[in-house]
């Protein structure tokens, strides 16, 4: 019989690293659900300087290191991974596929990679649970509504999430201006499902010559520090910052006994110019001391980005766009198919630069001009 996924599922036979993904993945896009997925915000500078900022970083590599017994693994919050890379959380996964999220977390199991579902995601955060053979932490916005946020976590522990990521970088819309001009809005049938039946925010009834945010009701709901401190006397799962930049921000998270901080612009969606994450990790690194894990995400597409991310400081990485492009192409054996890519590339990363295992990485690993 005829299988209509059948064309999505292919890996096509000439893709050899993650970036070459994307071409398969756009002509398989409307212009508009491109310009979601693979945009950032105003001028998209940050958005190409992740990636820019892992290029120009060089590593040096070691001879005949004795590599007997290597390997990947580490423990993060008490739960065991094959490999320091996670799949960051992607809303609307439903826009490049028609299984969306439950195509992606079929794909984290087989390749034993965790896995974040956004609050934003088309499948019910209960229906992911229940195909998953792999960690999956829940990334948490939160919402207006606070009794319904509640919920919400409350959904996620049930379901059986092992550990809640709130993203804090985002308490308005960044601008994106690519979104805009290719005109994206939700299609019938890809929608925020796990907020269904939450109270709406009232419109904003600005007038001309009215300040557009300020003194408006979304700011007045808008997260701050007092609602981690809610979320954290609310949940006993491990808690962890999304969206970390400063390191004054890092030092609150420690003060407020945040779990885990997870280094990222948004993956350059939210403010544009800021630096990329990696030109920022170290400084982060140096206040959280190694106290609690620390991730980061942007601009990962090579398994030396990784090297170089856990060189400078984090505990593991994660990857959003890569994993989307390769879900666009092929579906569920597409994103296994990445995560192996990245995999093997991390791998002969650290042979090649004498890591045998995760804990032989670290600054001493990059080379830096005149040092
Ligand atoms: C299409 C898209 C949707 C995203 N949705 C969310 C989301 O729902 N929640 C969130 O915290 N981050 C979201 N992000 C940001 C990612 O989690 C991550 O920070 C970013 O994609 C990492 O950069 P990379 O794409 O260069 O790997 C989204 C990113 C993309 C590209
Ligand atoms: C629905 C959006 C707020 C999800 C998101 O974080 C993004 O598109 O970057």
């Amino acid at each position: 019989m005829h299988d209509p996924l059948s064309k999505l599922q292919q890996i096509p036979a000439s893709i050899a690293a993650l970036a070459d993904y994307e071409s398969f993945a756009r002509e398989r896009m409307s212009e508009q659900v491109w310009a979601y997925m693979a945009g950032g915000a105003a001028d998209e500078l940050t958005l190409r300087d992740n990636c820019a900022a892992f290029q120009r970083l060089r590593l040096r590599s070691r001879a005949l290191p004795d590599l007997t017994d290597g390997h990947t693994r580490l423990e993060l919050f008490g739960q065991r991974f094959e490999q320091p890379i996670l799949l960051a959380p992607v809303a609307y996964q439903k826009l490049v596929h028609p299984d969306g999220e439950l195509a992606t977390v079929l794909a984290a199991s087989a390749a034993r990679v965790g896995m974040v579902v956004s609050t934003q995601a088309s499948v019910a955060l209960e229906d992911i649970a229940r195909q998953a053979q792999t960690p999956l932490w829940f990334q948490l916005y939160v919402q207006p509504d606070r009794a319904f946020t509640r919920e919400l976590v409350q959904r996620a522990e049930a379901a059986g999430y092992q550990a809640l990521v709130v993203t804090v970088d985002a308490p308005v819309s960044g601008l994106r201006n690519r979104e805009q001009r290719a005109g994206f809005a939700l299609p019938e049938g890809v929608e925020a499902v796990n907020l269904r039946g939450m109270r709406s925010l009232p419109p904003t009834t600005a007038r001309i010559g009215d300040s557009p945010l300020f003194g408006g009701p979304l700011l007045a709901v808008a997260p701050t520090w007092r609602e981690l401190a809610w979320l954290r006397s609310l949940t006993c799962l491990p808690l962890l910052v999304k969206g970390v930049m400063h390191p004054e921000d890092a030092r609150r998270a420690l003060a407020e006994g945040i779990d885990g901080i997870i280094v990222s612009n948004h993956g350059g969606r939210t403010l544009d110019t800021q630096p990329a994450t990696i030109e920022v990790l170290e400084e982060i690194a140096r206040v959280v001391e190694g106290r609690l894990p620390l991730l980061l995400d942007g601009g990962v597409r090579r398994g030396t980005d990784v090297l170089k991310a856990l060189a400078l400081g984090a505990s593991a990485v994660l990857v959003g766009r890569p994993y989307v492009f390769a879900l666009a192409t092929a579906g569920a054996p597409g994103v296994c198919h990445a995560l192996q890519l990245l995999r093997a590339e991390l791998e002969v990363a650290m042979a090649l630069t004498g890591c045998r295992t995760l804990a032989d990485i670290g600054p001493d690993l990059l080379w830096r001009p005149g040092r």
